[in-house]
């Protein structure tokens, strides 16, 4: 870059002088002037802005000021006439909500509040940001240093155009601004203006923004690194993504997780939340995601929550993610794996932070979504054991326990079945209709792990046997390979698309975890229904969320 031969031939030139000169007051500026000059080429050729230490409220250090004044005094000179000389205003508006500008100065605050500007997104490295107006103009401010006639990385141009497009969309008013309102400004400022319609090209937005500001002139690495971002794909704005979060799930899992959730999402999502209350279920808050226009959703609790929010997911065609915060997380362990149950939140972040969606199959019990099983016998027993309070002092013993109970009283019903076409009586203690199930839903694993992308459900039953154990049989169910189990004189599997249950009286039946009474139980499966979030490796045919543009 033509700046950095000039400063380094400065640099060379001043320390030159300092052995021609022997007078040791000159000595010292020329010096400093050439120490200063060395340091700025350092930060041109390694492209290291961060030299100047600029912080978060846009301060400079001073100790960096004053190792850098030769060099500043001649920027702020630099500055100070092409201002005095420039046929624009300071300040331009571009568009409806978004400005273009120099760098601010104290005068500025009133028009800026004029305007009604109160966002402002400084690209200069080397001059002090908003320190000065800091406490005189509340505006949310964000520095992202880059040299002059430099350009943003592709990660700071990310960050750029999503700050910008937040703050947009929230009705706020944005000034971009750097040294003199012609280079790194306008850059970022048509990199935002070309993420948020694809179809435009760099020659448009420059023509847009030159049509109202004269001065912007990209340089040509300036241009190169703008078609270079744009063409590969880097220009994209970060999709909404609401978080649907179940409170109490778990125990209270959410607010001990909050943090960590968000700062994996808001690297790559504009991330809302909403918190479901005793009165406002996960549907609810669902919709009014989507009615804010949010595009992915992210239920964060047990079974329970991802099934309400599933329930509007489907309703609407959204993509869902799942974050397991619950008790027994069954679904997770489907779509993450059982190794992540070492870390579950972090893996189902970094899953989600993929955006890789596949269509998984549900089904409907009842006129109700089925994400996972539903059941009568022991597995609905089980569930009415673990109730709120059971699950938040013993967590996943409260199943086990229940579990173990209902084992114990062995209680076979009398129960009339038809598997698709196929109608026979039956007598068992546990029947079971899966769609999705990890190994931990013993009672589901009559064959082969139930399949959620197979377009079947898998159903399994137990034969009623007064002399043998239960605990036998489910251990059987676990640990034998299908085969086995295939020829196994206790355990009984199919897989089907329907299946209808009619009783003797009104049971208690399960569906995904909540219990609810009937005297027939219908399930239909319901294929590719759901857009889920998956991990790309354990799941074959994923789809990349596409740019919603
Ligand atoms: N703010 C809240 N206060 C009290 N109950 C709530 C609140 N939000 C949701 N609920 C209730 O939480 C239940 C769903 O809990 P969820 O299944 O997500 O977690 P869990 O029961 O801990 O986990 P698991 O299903 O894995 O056992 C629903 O019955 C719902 O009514």
């Amino acid at each position: 870059m033509k700046m950095v031969k000039y400063y380094v031939l400065a640099a060379v030139i001043l320390g030159l002088l300092t052995f021609v000169i022997p007078i040791w007051w000159l000595d010292i500026p020329l010096w400093w002037g050439s120490a200063s000059l060395m340091l700025v080429s350092f930060a041109y050729i390694s492209n290291y802005p961060e030299l100047f230490r600029k912080q978060q409220d846009g301060r400079i250090p001073w100790f960096v000021r004053w190792l850098f004044i030769p060099f500043l005094l001649g920027a702020r000179l630099y500055n100070y006439f092409e201002r005095k000389n420039d046929k624009v205003p300071n300040i331009q508006k571009i568009e409806d909500q978004l400005y273009l500008g120099t760098r601010l100065v104290s005068a500025d605050v009133e028009h800026l509040k004029e305007q009604g500007i109160d966002c402002i997104l400084d690209v200069t490295a080397e001059f002090d940001g908003l320190d000065w107006s800091a406490y005189r103009y509340d505006v949310d401010y964000l520095n992202i240093p880059v040299l002059d006639h430099a350009s943003p990385t592709s990660e700071q141009l990310h960050l750029a155009i999503n700050w910008l497009d937040q703050h947009l969309k929230d009705g706020r008013k944005a000034l971009v601004h750097c040294a003199l309102g012609r280079g790194r400004s306008v850059l970022v400022m048509a990199a935002y203006l070309l993420a948020r319609d694809d179809a435009l090209s760099i020659v448009d937005v420059m023509n847009k923004i030159q049509s109202i500001r004269a001065t912007a002139r990209l340089n040509k690495h300036q241009l190169k690194s703008l078609s270079t971002v744009k063409q590969n794909g880097r220009l994209k704005l970060n999709r909404q993504l609401a978080i649907v979060a179940n409170p109490v799930a778990g125990g209270g899992k959410w607010p001990e997780n909050r943090e960590e959730i968000l700062s994996y999402l808001n690297n790559h999502f504009r991330v809302t939340i909403y918190e479901t209350t005793p009165n406002l279920n996960a549907s609810y808050m669902a919709e009014q995601a989507i009615a804010a226009g949010d595009e992915v959703l992210i239920a964060c609790g047990g079974d329970g929550t991802v099934s309400e929010v599933a329930e509007t997911a489907i309703k609407y065609n959204k993509v869902l993610g799942v974050i397991p915060l619950g008790t027994a997380n069954a679904l997770s362990q489907v779509i993450y794996g059982m190794r992540s149950t070492l870390s579950p939140v972090t893996r189902a972040c970094e899953i989600i932070c993929q955006q890789h969606y596949r269509k998984v199959d549900t089904a409907i019990c009842n006129d109700r979504l089925m994400l996972l099983v539903a059941a009568i016998g022991f597995e609905s027993k089980m569930i009415e054991h673990a109730d709120r309070e059971e699950k938040d002092s013993g967590g996943q013993m409260a199943y086990l326990s229940g579990l173990w109970k209902a084992m114990n009283n062995n209680e076979p019903m009398q129960i009339k079945v038809t598997l698709d076409d196929d109608t026979s009586s039956l007598t068992t203690p546990s029947f079971v209709v899966a769609n999705a199930a990890p190994l931990s839903t013993a009672l589901a694993q009559g064959g082969n792990l139930p399949d959620m992308t197979d377009g079947e459900l898998d159903v399994t039953w137990l034969n009623a046997d007064d002399n043998e154990q239960p605990l036998f049989t489910v251990a059987e169910l676990v640990f034998s390979n299908a085969e086995s189990k295939r020829s196994s004189d206790k355990i009984n599997h199919r897989k089907v698309k329907k299946v209808c249950v009619e009783l003797d009286s009104e049971t208690t039946y399960v569906i995904d975890g909540e219990t609810y009474k009937g005297q027939s139980v219908s399930i239909e499966t319901q294929p590719k229904s759901l857009l889920l979030l998956v991990d790309k490796e354990r799941f074959s045919a994923t789809q990349e969320i596409v740019q919603p543009n």
